[in-house]
């Protein structure tokens, strides 16, 4: 190497991005013989070539179901134990899916661990996260399980009557399988898992995020009855959603507390040792707390509910958009709960509303 050769190497050191002409004139040579003198370094192979710096932003990995879901609405009156007309209509499903999708459309880039079988639904699921940009590459597939789907009834104003939902896919997720999903996610800043897999699995989970240094977990209730798929760790549990039945079914699990009151439910669940607990309720909006500090709670935005389907996973996924951008648990619930009332004025389950724009426009609003 000569002495201008040695002086490009340290300008560049110091400003990879600096161009042909700047050390050209740092140099005091023409910009013909810089790009000589590039040439020569590149051959031996001191300068291995320019490269764009993507930003990758942070790394999240969604974990759970992936369903069909069918939804029937009843044109009049239930009439129990007997026919009801009714209006029916299919929507892509399963809380963890709905959050990968929730989070592309912000313009994030989540990794999405569910299973699936190999049926029709399968075949849309991905047929659409292909178009969509959602990465299932982590995902498995089972020739002999149906895919997971949920069927809900609501009556003519739009209130739930029942949902049914026939997940046993989610069961056959051996903790190997989480293991080596997880050596192939590489790192990640936040873990979110939904409460659709098997406890076993949901163990080997979290002994996976505690494993890689840096990853926060997030776990996020699906139903009160599959609560007890959430392993007894919960000082490991950086961030719990849950809706306020889930909650008090959770600090009775964990605490054998019976209470309704949010400050209780908040004390119980910190004090056992989750970091960060949100439990929202409907209309009333969101109640929140950080362990050692003392209960918020933040309003429901005035809302025309056209479908509450998806409306808490909406929630969950403007949370955690939020936080793996660094921003504070207030404008974290903030962001959730404008995008839990995009959803509900929406009949889609995952609004396109919610995207790339919109998240701008909440920012600065
Ligand atoms: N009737 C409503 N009016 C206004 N906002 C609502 C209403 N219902 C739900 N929300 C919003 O959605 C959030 C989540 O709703 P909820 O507490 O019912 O959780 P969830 O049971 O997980 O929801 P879902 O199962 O319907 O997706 C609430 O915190 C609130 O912001
Ligand atoms: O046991 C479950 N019930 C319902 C859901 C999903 O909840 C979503 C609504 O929040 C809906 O898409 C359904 O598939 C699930 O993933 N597991």
């Amino acid at each position: 190497m000569n002495e201008k050769e040695k002086i490009i190497i340290e300008l560049i050191r110091q400003d990879p991005f600096i161009t042909q002409q700047d050390l050209a004139e740092r140099l005091n040579v023409s910009r013909s013989a810089v790009a000589g003198y590039i040439s020569s370094l590149t051959r031996q192979g001191m300068i291995k070539g320019r490269a764009y710096v993507m930003n990758e932003g942070p790394g999240i990995l969604i974990i759970g179901g992936a369903n069909m879901d069918r939804k029937i609405t009843l044109t009049e009156k239930v009439n129990m134990g007997d026919s009801n007309p009714a209006a029916t209509g299919n929507t892509r499903g399963g809380v963890a899916r709905n959050i990968a999708e929730n989070l592309v459309h912000m313009g994030m880039d989540p990794n999405l661990l569910t299973v699936l079988g190999q049926d029709q639904d399968s075949e849309h699921l991905r047929k659409h996260a292909a178009e969509c940009g959602l990465d299932l590459s982590l995902s498995l597939t089972r020739s002999d399980q149906s895919t997971g789907s949920y069927t809900a009834i609501f009556n003519p104003d739009h209130d739930l009557i029942l949902a049914a939902a026939d997940m046993a896919i989610y069961d056959t997720v051996m903790p190997d399988e989480v293991r080596k999903s997880f050596r192939k996610a590489g790192h990640c800043e936040w873990v979110a898992v939904d409460t659709n897999f098997s406890l076993e699995a949901m163990r080997e989970i979290l002994t996976q995020t505690a494993a890689s240094k840096g990853t926060k977990l997030a776990v996020i209730p699906v139903s009160a009855s599959k609560l007890n798929r959430i392993p007894y760790r919960p000082e490991q549990i950086n961030l719990l959603i849950l809706n306020h039945f889930e909650a008090i079914t959770l600090v009775k699990n964990w605490t054998g507390h019976v209470t309704e009151d949010e400050k209780e439910l908040m004390h119980h669940l910190t004090e056992e040792g989750v970091e960060q607990v949100i439990i929202t309720k409907g209309a009333e909006g969101a109640y929140y707390q950080e362990r050692g500090s003392q209960m918020r709670h933040q309003p429901a935005p005035q809302t025309n509910v056209v479908d509450v389907t998806g409306a808490g996973d909406a929630f969950s996924s403007g949370v955690l958009f939020s936080l793996s951008h660094n921003n504070p648990l207030d404008e974290a619930v903030r962001t959730g709960l404008l995008a839990a009332k995009a959803t509900l004025e929406s009949t889609d389950t995952v609004t396109s509303t919610v995207n790339e724009t919109w998240i701008k426009s909440i920012q600065q609003s």
